[in-house]
This record gives C-alpha cells, sequence and structure tokens, in this order.
C-alpha cells in the first residue's frame, strides 16, 4: 500500500475511504507527506493539513462539502483537491481543515437522513432529539474551534453547496449575518476570481455551518451555491473549474491575481423569509420555478388563515423556494437587489 493510502484504509480515495464508512468512527491518523506537511485523519471525512513551518498566525481556510448529501458537485471538487494533496500535485502553503459533513446521507444521495445538518449549528442541535446529524453538527463545531484555537491569523470558511432547483444566476454565494459587519473587499475579488458573480447578504442570525464559523469564530465565512444538484459522475466541473482554482491559489497562498476589469459580485438583500407557519400554510409559487426568479409588486407570494406576504413597492427575487420543509424552518428568501 502506497503511504498515503494508510490515511484511507486502503479504500483508494478519501471520498470512497467516507463512503465506505459512513456515520462510523475512524482513529485519528497522522501522515508525513512525501512533499512536506503533514495531513491528520481526525475522523471519517475530517481531515487537518499542517505545513512544516509555523502556522500559528498564518491564514487558515475550512473548506467543508456534502453537508447536504446529495450536493455532490462540491464532494467531487473537494475530493479531487484533497487528491492533489495527498499525491504531491498541490502543496498547501497554510493550515487546512476539510470536511466532508455527511457521510451516511452522501451514502443515501439524501438532503440528510433524520434532520437537515444546517439548521443545527450554533449549538441549534442541543434542542433536538439524538440523531447521526445532532452529532456531527456537535462535533464538527468541536474540530472547528479545536482548528481556530490552533491557528490565530485570518480565519475563512467557504461551505460548497448546490441548489434543488435551477437559478437564473448559476452560482452565487451567501454572507452570513454578523452585526456591523459586510464582506471586505478582498473575498468580493476571491468571488470574482472564482466565477461566483452574485451575493446575497443574509438578514439575521441563522443556524448554518457558515453561521456558526462567521459568527463564533470570527471566520470570513460563504455558503457558495455552485449549480444545480446532479447525482454523482453527472456533474460537469468544468462548471466550477473558476472555483477550484481560486482555492488552489488560495491554498498554495499565494497572492491574488491583478484586478482584470471584471465586475465585482453583484449584491442582493434580504427582504423577506418565508417560513413555514403549519396546516394553513399556502405557497403561490410552482415547484419548477428558477432560484433568481422575478415577481411585480404585489404578487402574492404565501398566505394562511391571517397572514401572508406580498412584493413590496419594487420587484422581488425568490431563492430556494421549497415548501416540503418543517414547521418552522426556511420555505425560501424573497430578495432584491441592494440600492
Ligand atoms: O436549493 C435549496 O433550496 C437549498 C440549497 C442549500 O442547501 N442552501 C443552503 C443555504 C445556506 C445559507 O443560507 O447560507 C441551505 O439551505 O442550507
Ligand atoms: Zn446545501
Amino acid at each position: 500500500m502506497l503511504p498515503a493510502q494508510t490515511l484511507f484504509d486502503g479504500h483508494g480515495d478519501w471520498l470512497a475511504h467516507t463512503l465506505t464508512l459512513g456515520g462510523q468512527s475512524c482513529p485519528e491518523l497522522p501522515l508525513a507527506l512525501a512533499a512536506g506537511g503533514q495531513l491528520q485523519r481526525l475522523d471519517t471525512g475530517l481531515l487537518h493539513y499542517q505545513p512544516d513551518h509555523d502556522a500559528t498566525d498564518a491564514p487558515a481556510l475550512i473548506l467543508s462539502a456534502g453537508i447536504h448529501g446529495n450536493e455532490t458537485a462540491p464532494i467531487e471538487l473537494l475530493n479531487d483537491l484533497v487528491d492533489d494533496i495527498v499525491n504531491g500535485r498541490l502543496q498547501p502553503a497554510i493550515p487546512l481543515l476539510l470536511i466532508l459533513g455527511n457521510p451516511p446521507a452522501i451514502i443515501a444521495a439524501e438532503r440528510f437522513t433524520d434532520h437537515n445538518l444546517n439548521r443545527l449549528f450554533c449549538g441549534a442541535w442541543q434542542a433536538y432529539p439524538d440523531c447521526y446529524e445532532t452529532r456531527r453538527a456537535a462535533q464538527l463545531e468541536a474540530v472547528c474551534r479545536a482548528f481556530r484555537k490552533q491557528h490565530q491569523g485570518p480565519l475563512r470558511h467557504y461551505d460548497l453547496h448546490t441548489a434543488i432547483r435551477p437559478s437564473r444566476r448559476e452560482k452565487f454565494a451567501l454572507y452570513p449575518f454578523v452585526e456591523d459587519r459586510q464582506p471586505p473587499d478582498p473575498e468580493l475579488a476571491f468571488l470574482t476570481e472564482a466565477g461566483i458573480g452574485t451575493l446575497l447578504l443574509q438578514h439575521g442570525h441563522g443556524t448554518t455551518f457558515s453561521s456558526f464559523t462567521a459568527e463564533q469564530l470570527d471566520a470570513e465565512s460563504f455558503t457558495l451555491e455552485l449549480g444545480k444538484v446532479h447525482p454523482f459522475g453527472q456533474n460537469d466541473l468544468s462548471r466550477i473549474a473558476g472555483l477550484e482554482s481560486a482555492l488552489t491559489r488560495v491554498i498554495r497562498n499565494e497572492p491574488a491575481p491583478r484586478v482584470t476589469g471584471d465586475q465585482p459580485p453583484e449584491i442582493f438583500e434580504v427582504v423577506h423569509e418565508i417560513l413555514n407557519t403549519g396546516d394553513h400554510f399556502r405557497f403561490h409559487i410552482a415547484d419548477d420555478v428558477a432560484n433568481f426568479t422575478e415577481y411585480p409588486p404585489g404578487s402574492l407570494i404565501w398566505e394562511d388563515d391571517t397572514t401572508g406576504y406580498r412584493v413590496g413597492p419594487e420587484p422581488e427575487a425568490i431563492v430556494f423556494p421549497n415548501p416540503r420543509v418543517p414547521v418552522g424552518h426556511r420555505v425560501g428568501l424573497m430578495v432584491r437587489r441592494k440600492p
């Protein structure tokens, strides 16, 4: 067995190893890479890369995918990056925490098994009955906190997803809400470099993974939506090649390219969050409507027997319409371009 293969117990690559174990744990295992640095298996789907040089105050990066099990393109992208690191084609210059979020859901090819993992962060997992996802949210929080403790320089977190619906803006980023914080210019430049032309600013405290790292670990965090959900093997990774090359540059700690005249991302803000209000909730958005479809002023978006929502005086667009969520959960966001 090649030395790098010991990390994956002979199962081929990181993804194959993760899918073999699913919800089972595996022991920690450090591996000194031939090209330098140490890649440590922390547990199933969790890797920590530590460069040989002192990196206490260096920039550090958390990269996660598969928080939703059926969002396979980002899982393939992250696994490819790990493969490049393991095989010496990509030598990281910064500390990395690499995460495949929900292995049992990846095996099941489902968004989640018992509970939507991306609603369980910032301690929200404590409010639900024990299941794999509540335990995984607690573990991911602990692993990220430990990584933060070891690396006290600037921290970035990109949580990679794909969307259920098609989108009029194929790739977009979400910036979690943190009081008095705006996305800094280098992060806007990174999104442009990665071919992500739209940024949606969240409007309030969330319990997503990126909200957790932004709020509690002082990271510059983004949820990146990278196209539409497809099964493994049916993704066209050339559509996210811009992100792969931008991430490779960040991992090598190379300087950002000089401004090329590309437009910065167009910024949107949330004007209304649609929540499932229960049995009498009626949603007036059809199942085949794409993200960022615009509705004219006055359009009725949802109602129940006591209240509802109509578009305000300017057109608004819908993002993430999905009425099949538990009561109290998000059914969609109404957004508009930030003035
Ligand atoms: O397409 C959809 O409806 C959901 C795609 C997805 O998983 N999006 C994330 C966004 C997280 C955020 O708001 O930052 C999610 O819903 O968890
Ligand atoms: Zn997702």
